[in-house]
């Protein structure tokens, strides 16, 4: 059972508008500190989630946040490679389980940080997962954070409603592409948390334009004003719209995402409208 008195999140709670506040299930880890606990949804996979997660995390902390990124999407983790870190292991000490810290101090755990090998699949089913998800909040020491972002497996499924029913999340931002048949998925993400009473942040509509390599001219893949229609159709706030950027893709890859800088001026502003709703 929780102790919502020493909890970090005390009053932040998913479940302060139902008086529930006592039913968390998951024990806080006395020797973790989490201020604001931001989740990182999509309604559906490839649409950028992973890569908003990291490069949020930098823009927080370079701006003097303590920040940790619990990746929990236990079957499709990413975050060990877009930091480069997928080399290294997550050390333990039989009681708890310790993060691994990216080139500029990000604390990260995943489970491919604890898999002998990242190409090993996780063969579980729902309730294993989820209580995997339950552990890298228990279990882990993520010690002192401003910020931890947890990077959501895709859609609504089990892991998500776990993440949700037993992590005290201080709200959510989505990421999307503005296309109709997405934004419809979107709106069942923001449904569902809706249900469980979090407050979603806003959306990252992500991918949205290309600009010319020759002329700089802007090209809406999906139309002008696409990523405002979409924000409006789902009636969440629009965090800022980002382009399909060939470099983000290659340093993704070669696993240096930290030194990403084309992006900088939007998740300032994304970044922004994030501390502005959590009161930061
Ligand atoms: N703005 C962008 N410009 C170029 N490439 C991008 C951009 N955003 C994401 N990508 C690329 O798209 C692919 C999918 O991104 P990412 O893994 O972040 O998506 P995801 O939603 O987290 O996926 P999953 O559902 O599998 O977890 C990656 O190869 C990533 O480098």
């Amino acid at each position: 059972m929780s102790n919502c008195q020493s909890c970090p999140s005390n009053g932040n709670c998913s479940r302060q508008n139902n008086n529930q506040q006592n039913t968390c299930g998951v024990v806080n880890n006395p020797k973790n500190r989490v201020k604001h606990i931001i989740g990182i949804m999509s309604g559906k996979g490839g649409v950028g989630k992973s890569t908003v997660t990291a490069i949020l995390a930098v823009e927080l902390k370079r701006r003097g946040f303590k920040v940790g990124i619990m990746d929990a999407d236990i079957t499709g983790p990413s975050i060990p490679r877009l930091f480069g870190i997928n080399n290294q292991r997550a050390t333990g000490d039989g009681t708890y389980i310790y993060p691994v810290k990216t080139s500029e101090g990000i604390d990260v755990m995943s489970m491919n940080l604890l898999m002998p090998q990242e190409t090993q699949p996780v063969l579980w089913r729902g309730p294993m997962i989820g209580g995997a998800v339950q552990q890298f909040w228990t279990d882990v020491v993520w010690g002192e954070l401003d910020f931890l972002l947890v990077d959501m497996p895709p859609g609504t499924g089990d892991v998500a409603l776990t993440v949700m029913q037993s992590i005290p999340v201080t709200g959510l931002v989505m990421v999307s592409t503005p296309q109709s048949m997405v934004s419809m998925i979107v709106a069942k993400a923001v449904n569902m948390a809706d249900k469980m009473g979090i407050k979603v942040l806003g959306v990252v509509e992500n991918m949205t334009y290309i600009t010319c390599p020759d002329c700089g001219k802007r090209i809406d893949i999906y139309g002008k004003n696409a990523s405002q229609e979409a924000a409006n159709k789902v009636g969440v706030k629009l965090l800022g719209e980002l382009p399909m950027d060939k470099d983000l893709m290659e340093l993704s890859d070669e696993g240096r995402v930290e030194k990403f800088e084309a992006f900088r001026e939007e998740f300032k502003n994304i970044s922004d409208s994030i501390l502005g709703s959590i009161n930061v």
